[in-house]
């Protein structure tokens, strides 16, 4: 499946100094995958908010995390260069349209600060993103004691270095629709120092179009607002102008010929992703 041939395209990328940690299933070292400096600026850039990490479920406050998130999901900082930059390395990488990623965060855990062993894959197979495939995780500074990244399953234990950064998928090769159960993991508690790093997550299909309509949630918006965030959205992110999705969200009648088109996401160099 795709998930072992993209592994095979990145053990390729020697510049990234690509090393498989683990075969089955897979979880990729990229040990140069930015320099000092770049990391610097994403740290600056990204950790411009940082608040209480959330997970799961209530309010997101869970003692199973205690870690702080900015999220990069304000112009400022998605906008930014070297932002950009950084996010378009990640997506060619894994030859992943930008429209299916989620926004970045960064992540900060100070002494005692940890987040308890679990899954990234989060998202019902049938929600209109489908579920996380990838997860890309980049160590923004060092620790001086503690903050590992740890793969129970796997007896994998990774210590964070600058720059350097690990790719692991949440669903399995040889069938996308499962969760790949293994890949559970845990950020080990910072006994000295503090650990700043970066999640990016890529899904099967567009995130960003359905997150920025707010399908699926309870969000208030006007129809006229809804397909202003969907085409800034869309727009942004490379894709095209006009598709199902604005048409299903914009109130076309069922019989529109416009529906009978497959919906198809068009990334910046032109490739169809379905
Ligand atoms: O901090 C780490 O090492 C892992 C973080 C993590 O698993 C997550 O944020 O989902
Ligand atoms: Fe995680």
């Amino acid at each position: 499946g795709g998930i072992a041939a993209r592994m095979e395209a990145m053990l390729n990328m020697k510049e990234y100094s690509p090393r498989l940690l683990s075969e089955d299933p897979p979880v990729m070292m990229l040990e140069t995958f930015i320099d000092r400096d770049f990391a610097a600026e994403v740290l600056r850039v990204g950790g411009h908010d940082f608040q209480r990490s959330l997970a799961g479920f209530d309010d997101g406050h869970v003692p199973s995390r205690t870690s702080s998130t900015s999220w990069c999901n304000v112009p400022t900082c998605e906008d930014s260069a070297v932002m950009e930059r950084f996010k378009e390395r990640i997506t060619s990488l894994l030859d992943c349209p930008m429209l299916n990623t989620e926004h970045l965060q960064v992540l900060r855990y100070e002494v005692g600060q940890f987040y308890k062993s679990h899954h990234d894959q989060n998202s019902p197979v049938d929600s209109p993103p489908g579920p996380r495939v990838w997860t890309f995780f980049t160590y923004l500074s060092e620790v001086d004691e503690g903050g590992e990244t740890y793969f129970p399953y796997l007896n994998l234990t990774v210590t964070p270095k600058t720059g350097s950064a690990i790719v692991w998928p949440s669903v399995r090769n040889e069938n996308i629709f499962e969760d790949e159960l293994r890949t559970e993991h845990e950020a080990m508690p910072v006994r000295a120092g503090v650990k700043y790093a970066a999640n990016f997550w890529t899904h099967l299909r567009d995130f960003q179009t359905p997150h920025a309509a707010h399908c699926g949630t309870t969000a208030v918006r006007t129809a006229t607002e809804r397909r202003k965030a969907v085409e800034a959205a869309r727009v942004k992110n490379g894709g095209a102008p006009d598709g199902l999705m604005n048409a299903a969200i914009s109130g076309v009648r069922p019989d529109d010929p416009r529906l009978r088109q497959p919906y198809r996401n068009v990334d910046k160099r032109g490739k169809e992703e379905l």
